[in-house]
């Protein structure tokens, strides 16, 4: 039993809590946690956690919002109630594949653009312009956003209104600026999104670049913010999307790796496992998968998964292009995520489709979402072995070829090391 520490709950992984409590030997600190009728969080800690060391274990899954609002309502509560230190313990980051810079994967600003400025107009001091009108100028282009806005003033009303920048709608003065009829207000007088951008038909006639990069919020950058400002002291999580997210926080964020289990399954379960193939299903994920493959001296091929979106949501507008020989052997996928299981099925029909005679996917984060569960079992995958950083009670009862590691254990001994201020960098070597 460990003491001084305590273990709380929230609503979106109760196994997990009670796993990790019954690991340690300490049973789960009583808490209200529910809604109010009109829909916000009720959080009241009704043990003591005065001078204590709080572990708050709450994962990106579910109803995620709620759970990340609930998650910080908790975090909050027992700063206020004395804590001593609060660790957010969240197997699943939410948000974490969002922590890019604010634009989308499309292009760099204006670079296909076939009107936009010609090379030698850049410099190494070039600023791009910002999508919007009346937004900062640009410094060293010269169609950035006083082209922008001379376009939509000649397009405005057939002229009727003189455009100056500085009286133009700011970016947070707008919400939304599309009509039901899906055609554009005139953009001098009504509200302006830089989504306007994304649908792409006509503003009032005015036709913005292939190329153009649309605004996207820094999600991730915010619950980084949110979680510090709630007062948490410290993050434990689990193979995050990107590593680098650790950088967006200023308090210690420990991000554990599910290898080592997935590693363990491939060596315990997988038959001639040697002669196997370990495959990335896309570039982003190559590191990871090399890793396994080096570790377990085994044989790499690599997806070339290039997405085309139309639009930012479109998953099924990509190509996928693989590298490596596979014919005849075994293949095993190594992602760190299925979300709506399209990038695994579709890895998985090509790798079939190149004779594979078997092909595991092996995942940490199984999200499962939507109609996914289905697209799996109808998919060319034999077997789907994920971890519990998400429930998966239902998503087993549903696919009969998922498989699950439990990943309690590892959070548990990471809990007790950080308490006992042991590394826990053993936690990296387990096999
Ligand atoms: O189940 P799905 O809905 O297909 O999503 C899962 C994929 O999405 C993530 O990568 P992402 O496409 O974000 O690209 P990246 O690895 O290049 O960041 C993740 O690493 C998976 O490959």
């Amino acid at each position: 039993m460990v003491r001084n520490i305590v273990v709380l709950g929230g609503n979106s992984h109760p196994q997990m809590t009670e796993n990790v409590c019954n690991f340690l030997g300490i049973p789960a600190c009583d808490r209200i946690l529910s809604k109010f009728s009109g829909g916000e969080s009720r959080c009241e800690i009704k043990d003591s956690v005065r001078g204590k060391d709080v572990y708050i274990i709450q994962s990106g899954s579910g109803h995620v919002n709620d759970n990340l609002i609930d998650l910080c309502i908790m975090i909050s509560a027992c700063k206020i109630g004395s804590a001593k230190r609060v660790t957010a313990v969240v197997p699943l980051f939410p948000y974490s594949r969002q922590p890019d810079w604010p634009y989308n994967k499309a292009g760099a600003p204006l670079s296909r653009s076939s009107e936009s400025s010609s090379k030698k107009d850049y410099t190494f001091e070039s600023v791009p312009p910002t999508p919007r009108p009346g937004g900062p100028r640009s410094a060293g282009l010269s169609n950035g956003v006083n082209g922008l806005t001379e376009k939509l003033s000649k397009n405005s009303e057939n002229g009727h209104r003189e455009v100056n920048g500085d009286s133009l709608p700011k970016r947070s003065d707008t919400l939304s600026s599309v009509g039901s009829n899906g055609v554009y207000p005139d953009l001098t007088k009504r509200s302006f999104t830089t989504h306007d951008y994304e649908n792409q038909t006509n503003i009032n006639g005015f036709r913005p670049k292939p190329g153009y990069k649309q605004w996207v919020a820094q999600a991730g950058t915010l619950v980084a913010d949110l979680l510090t400002c709630a007062g948490a002291d410290h993050i434990i999580t689990m193979d995050l999307h990107d590593p680098q997210y650790q950088g967006f926080f200023d308090i210690p964020v420990d991000n554990l790796y599910g290898k080592f289990l997935l590693q363990n399954y491939i060596q315990t379960h997988i038959p001639d496992y040697k002669e196997a193939v370990i495959v990335s299903p896309d570039a982003g994920g190559a590191k990871r998968a090399t890793a396994i493959a080096d570790s377990l001296n085994m044989d790499f091929a690599l997806i070339h998964k290039e997405r085309r979106p139309i639009k930012f949501t479109d998953h099924r507008n990509a190509s996928m292009m693989l590298v490596g020989d596979i014919a005849n052997r075994v293949c095993i996928l190594v992602d760190d995520l299925a979300d709506t299981a399209n990038t695994i099925t579709r890895a998985a029909k090509l790798l079939k489709r190149e004779g594979a005679t078997r092909v595991y996917a092996l995942i940490t984060h199984g999200v499962f979402s939507g109609d996914s569960i289905a697209r799996v079992n109808a998919s060319a995958i034999d077997k789907v072995v994920v971890t519990n950083s998400v429930p998966q009670e239902e998503h087993r009862r549903l696919c009969p070829k998922l498989e699950v590691l439990d990943i309690s254990p590892v959070f548990a001994e990471a809990i007790r090391r950080v308490h006992h201020g042991e590394s826990i960098s053993v936690l990296f070597q387990l096999a």
